[in-house]
């Protein structure tokens, strides 16, 4: 079982509510889906941690890890993953990609209109519901 933890990052944008998705490039497993950014929980490391450090990677800023969506299990050709998914907000930085090829401040009413990653649909039907 592979433990990944991603970051649904809210922000506000003309009074809708926005969420930071990004795109996987062509090179990647799931190539060109889009996701919420994080990854793979290292040894040791807790979910908070393991969410800080990639997301300072993957986009190079800073966020706040708030509470935490509901844990999504999804078994890929590859594997079966755990996704913890948390609301994030950003404390600091500019968003500069480092893997993926584009993100999106999506609006949540368009949200289901991006080609996610299957393991994430649950969680997009969940901000939904919100
Ligand atoms: N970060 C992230 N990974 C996700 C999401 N949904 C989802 O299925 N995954 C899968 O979770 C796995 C781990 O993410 P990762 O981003 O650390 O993977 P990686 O770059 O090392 O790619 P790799 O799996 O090809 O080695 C990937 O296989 C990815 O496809 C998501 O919303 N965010």
């Amino acid at each position: 079982m592979i433990e990944v933890t991603c970051a649904v990052i809210e922000k506000i944008l003309n009074e809708t509510s926005c969420f930071l998705v990004c795109q996987r490039s062509e090179n990647m497993r799931l190539p060109l889906k889009w996701e919420f950014p994080g990854g793979k929980l290292e040894p040791g490391e807790t979910k908070e941690d393991c969410l800080t450090r990639e997301i300072n990677e993957e986009l190079g800023i800073k966020i706040e890890v708030n509470d935490p969506l509901t844990p999504v299990t999804h078994q890929y050709n590859f594997g079966k993953i755990t996704l913890f998914p948390f609301l994030c907000t950003i404390k600091s930085g500019q968003i500069k990609l480092t893997e993926h090829i584009n993100y999106v401040w999506q609006p949540i009413s368009l949200l289901t209109e991006l080609d996610f990653a299957p393991a994430d649909l649950p969680i997009v039907q969940e901000l939904k519901n919100r």
